[in-house]
């Protein structure tokens, strides 16, 4: 029988542009069982560790094995225990035994198949074990696919602080399969459509009144709207990332929604909410805080409003007291000599990194937000 061609089913492809740090974004439907074909170049003859969970493996890890097994050395399998409250030194401690058992060797490449967490905690392995081996990000949630496996953040949680260790680590590549989509939960994909509205608000207003227009049709999984999602926030993410690989500057417009949203996370002790989730009412209190510091425009974030609830997203603020949600902001990483930074939309597609948001206005945000919930 003769081989498909690496290419039939890839819809579309995104460069990251970083010098010889360069990487593809393949996006396509069933390509799992072509993994052989599109890595080629960053597996071949290589030992692979696969990194994932249980239920990814059950699912979709037997075709990507079977697919690798074809052109590497050998491919071990590793899995990780489910969930947020596991994204941390203990799991990941376990992760640097299996490398050491699998004997992995400096050209060795983990292949992360899975969600944010499984490509956060694999990336952060591949990034220091041995001071570094080959990764490649096959990410298989909404949210990995829009935006986790982009762009070489990889970390884990500390109790005290969301992802407060970590690395910047490109992957080699990232292999998107959106038929892999069509075993994820309803509230898993709503949490993912949180990122991909928080993207077009920070870089596509075209990208948002298309979500708008077609929001049924993306939560459905329909293929043309859900690649043209895809590889619109990729090609969003690529293009940020390419100008500001580290986080000196604009980069930190992508955390828009996330000082409170990792606030929520962490006070939670990341068991309450998915991360799509605590970013969903992040960018609520985004807005409101905009609309007190900079006249925002209310209409924004009705807009905003509307597109959450349609996906079920939750926008109600949790209730903590004043000096629990100061103690976390404290550590937020874009604190700047005492000062945190703040991400705020400007106007749908356009969002700004400020400086000069005195503490206590956002903490009236908390304040007001918990009173409306
Ligand atoms: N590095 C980054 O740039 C970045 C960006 C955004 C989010 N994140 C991180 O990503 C994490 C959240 O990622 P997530 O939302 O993907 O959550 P997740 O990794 O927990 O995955 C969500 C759930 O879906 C399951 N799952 C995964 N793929 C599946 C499939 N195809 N079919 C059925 N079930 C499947 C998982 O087992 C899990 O239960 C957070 O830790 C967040 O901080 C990182
Ligand atoms: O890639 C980025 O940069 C982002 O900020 C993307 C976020 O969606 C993501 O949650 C990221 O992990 C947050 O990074 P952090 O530096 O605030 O932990
Ligand atoms: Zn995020």
């Amino acid at each position: 029988m003769t081989e498909k061609s690496p290419t039939k089913n890839i819809q579309a492809q995104v460069e990251v542009q970083l010098d010889e740090r360069s990487y593809p974004i393949y996006i396509g439907h069933d390509i799992l069982t072509q993994a052989h074909q599109i890595l080629e170049s960053v597996i071949r003859g290589k030992k692979i560790l696969l990194v994932t969970n249980n239920e990814v493996y059950d699912l979709h890890g037997h075709t990507l094995q079977l697919s690798m097994e074809k052109t590497a050395q050998e491919v071990q399998v590793v899995t990780i225990p489910d969930g947020e409250q596991h994204k941390n030194l203990e799991i990941l401690s376990a992760l640097y035994d299996a490398a050491v058992e699998g004997n992995l060797e400096r050209s060795s490449v983990v292949v992360a198949l899975g969600g944010g967490i499984v490509g956060d905690m694999a990336g952060l392995l591949a990034a220091t074990y041995m001071r570094g081996i080959g990764f490649v990000q096959v990410p298989t949630t909404l949210l990995a696919q829009v935006d986790s496996s982009v762009g070489g953040k990889v970390a884990v949680n500390h109790l005290r602080g969301k992802n407060l260790i970590g690395a910047f680590y490109q992957p080699q590549a990232v292999l998107i399969d959106t038929k892999t989509l069509e075993t994820l939960p309803e509230r898993e994909i709503n949490a993912g459509f949180a990122e991909v509205i928080k993207t077009a608000m920070l870089g596509d207003s075209n990208l948002f009144s298309y979500l708008e227009d077609n929001i049924d049709n993306i939560l459905k999984l329909k293929p043309i709207e859900l690649s043209h999602v895809i590889a619109a926030c990729c090609r969003v993410k690529a293009a940020v990332v390419s100008a500001d690989e580290e986080e000196h500057g604009i980069r930190a417009i992508l955390n828009l929604g996330h000082t409170y949203g990792h606030a929520i996370e962490t006070l939670t002790n990341y068991q309450t909410y998915r991360h799509g989730e605590a970013v969903a009412i992040g960018m609520i209190a985004a807005c409101r805080l905009a609309e007190k510091v900079n006249n925002l425009t209310p209409e924004i974030r009705e807009r905003l409003t509307k597109l959450l609830e349609k996906a079920n997203l939750p926008t109600q603020f949790p209730l903590f007291p004043r000096e629990k949600w100061q103690m976390v902001f404290a550590l937020d990483k874009k604190v700047k000599a005492g000062n945190v930074i703040f991400i705020l939309p400007e106007r749908i597609g356009s969002a700004q990194i400020v400086n000069t948001i005195p503490l206590e206005s956002a903490l009236e945000v908390v304040e007001e937000l918990q009173k409306d919930s």
